[in-house]
């Protein structure tokens, strides 16, 4: 479906407008617009007795103008703005949609053809936003997240984007730790169609709990929420758009135009002694079986403990060097070699799996499962922290595909790390989950063996951003409904990370909450993540060899 060609002048030159193959098409002598209709942001027509002019809002390439940006707009000459739809598709691989930026083109129409220019307008507006726009924008922003990057982005990309696309966003601008859980648990969610965090992994985290904190959980979690990469890791933008880049207007696009899909959330519990400090941002309390307090809140990402964590919250100093202190932290603490001293019980269940053909194929087709009621949301179907399980588990096979059982079972080997979360991608260098889906029922889990030594433990996420390390000898991947990580008391400094952020390292338990959360994609994909290819024989061979 197309848009018929209008005709009018770009800079005096006679031009004709058009949709053609999903491309809006702009084109005078000299000048020439190509972009998919995606990227248009904003049209409006401008009138006065004498004049009418079609004002178009653009995300375009930066690099494919052939003159700086004054070439557009009142004093533009010459401009050549092109994304042919296969680049397009390909945005995650293409650098030229990395740099992408807002441009306005100015269409001058005969004031006797106002009536079409207006008709042309609103069916543009239509193609570009086939969905209700999302006009009512909540900017919830850290603006020292991302080494301090975030009031820049906020001030001089995120904000000017969304008033070009007709929006009027309202901004909270963050001054210090549970600010922005505060203004999420009093705001009025029926005020907004979608809410931006500008900022890392850690705004995200106290956003979502405070989404699902509220008495109005399950209803307030339907508020789409979008990650603007404003951080280090910022694993949810990446599971998103892919991890080529942080591409800021690409997450703004997606908060305008993207489609809706849930995302399970994880639910923890940790006992409420170890939180005596009172921690602002975790207020929901429960008790166990025998009397004892424990504290409930939601991870979206990751749950880490031991040189996971380590990576994580042990490299604070190295910050300055971007997502890169996630790779020095790795390499340093794969050669420290230190072993995580902790029980791990797992209850797989029905959705739980040690299978990893079988979880590649559930990957592949596996339907969203319905969302909790209000009346649903807090329930945790496997218990609490403190409730007591089997002192003495049986074993978890993870040589035979195992039965999809509801007790609990213990993995048995010394670990140097173990990693939960439900996305794909947590840095850009590392796709921990390659077979997560948003809403089957499980938590996927990665569990590094200490037996491995420190030359195998580097090798093996050599090829962590393909996922694939989950094929090497040291790692045990499976799926999961809930597991319980009970640490030992031992000398040193120890870390539990949940989304990056510190909690106290203490035993904790984690499983699939009823709740999920609403994200935005700008494909018919949840993810924008390839799901890992079954190891080809050589594969196999290359493996068993480094093994031997
Ligand atoms: N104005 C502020 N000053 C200091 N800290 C803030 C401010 N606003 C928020 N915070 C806190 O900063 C922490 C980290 O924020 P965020 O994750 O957004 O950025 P980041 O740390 O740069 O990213 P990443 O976690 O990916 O490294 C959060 O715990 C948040 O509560």
């Amino acid at each position: 479906m197309g848009l018929p060609e209008l005709e009018g002048r770009v800079h005096g030159a006679r031009a004709t407008a058009c949709v053609r193959d999903a491309q809006l098409v702009v084109r005078t002598n000299t000048d020439l617009v190509d972009l998919p209709v995606e990227l248009v942001l904003h049209a409006a027509l401008e009138t006065t007795p004498e004049a009418s002019r079609i004002r178009l809002h653009l995300l375009a390439p930066a690099s494919s103008r052939t003159h700086p940006r004054a070439c557009l707009g009142a004093s533009a000459q010459h401009a050549k703005l092109v994304l042919p739809r296969a680049r397009w598709r390909q945005r995650d691989t293409d650098d030229a949609v990395a740099r992408l930026e807002h441009a306005t083109l100015a269409l001058d129409v005969p004031p006797a053809e106002t009536p079409a220019a207006r008709a042309w307008v609103d069916q543009l507006l239509a193609h570009a936003y086939p969905e209700a726009a999302r006009k009512r924008v909540l900017v919830i922003a850290n603006p020292v997240g991302g080494q301090g990057k975030g009031k820049h982005v906020l001030d001089r990309i995120v904000a000017p984007l969304l008033r070009a696309a007709d929006c009027a966003p309202t901004v909270f601008e963050t001054r210090g730790r549970a600010d922005a859980f505060r203004y999420v648990s009093e705001m009025r969610i029926a005020d907004f169609d979608v809410l931006l965090c500008v900022g890392g992994d850690g705004t995200v985290h106290e956003v979502v709990n405070a989404l699902a904190a509220r008495a109005d959980a399950a209803d307030a979690l339907r508020l789409p929420v979008v990650p603007v990469p404003c951080g280090s890791g910022n694993g949810m933008y990446l599971s998103l758009h892919g991890p080529r880049s942080f591409n800021v207007p690409l997450a703004c696009l997606s908060a305008l135009k993207g489609r809706a899909h849930a995302q399970e959330l994880c639910v923890l519990t940790q006992e409420a002694v170890h939180f005596a400090d009172g921690h602002p941002i975790y207020p929901i309390v429960g008790h166990g079986r025998d009397g004892r307090a424990y504290v409930q809140y939601y991870s979206f990402l990751s749950q880490a403990i031991g040189l996971m964590a380590d990576i994580d919250l042990g490299t604070e100093r190295y910050r300055f060097l971007g997502d890169l202190r996630f790779s020095l932290g790795y390499v340093l603490g794969a050669l420290r070699n230190r072993r995580c001293k902790a029980d791990i019980d797992v209850v797989l269940g029905t959705h739980g799996s040690t299978d990893l053909a079988q979880m590649r194929e559930r990957a592949l087709r596996e339907a969203p499962r319905a969302a909790a009621t209000t009346d649903a949301a807090h329930r945790l179907r496997h218990g609490a922290v403190v409730d007591a399980i089997d002192a003495q588990p049986a074993p978890l096979d993870f040589g035979a595909r195992a039965a999809p059982t509801g007790r609990w079972l213990r993995v048995s080997e010394d670990i140097s790390t173990l990693y939960g979360g439900k996305m794909p991608f947590v840095a850009r260098s590392l796709m921990a989950f390659p077979y997560a889906s948003p809403a089957d029922g499980a938590l996927d889990i990665m569990v590094q063996t200490h037996a491995s030594s420190a030359v195998e433990k580097l090798v093996s996420v050599l090829h962590g951003e393909h996922g694939d390390h989950i094929l090497d000898s040291s790692i045990r991947y499976f799926k999961a409904e809930a597991y319980r990580v009970t640490p030992h008391a031992s000398p040193g400094q120890h870390y539990l990370s949940i989304d990056g952020e510190m909690v106290p390292h203490a035993p904790f338990q984690v499983e699939v909450s009823p709740l999920q959360l609403t994200l935005l994609s700008l494909d018919d994909d949840e993810w924008r993540a390839p799901i890992l290819q079954p190891p080809t024989a050589r594969e196999h061979a290359r493996r068993a060899a480094a093994r031997a």
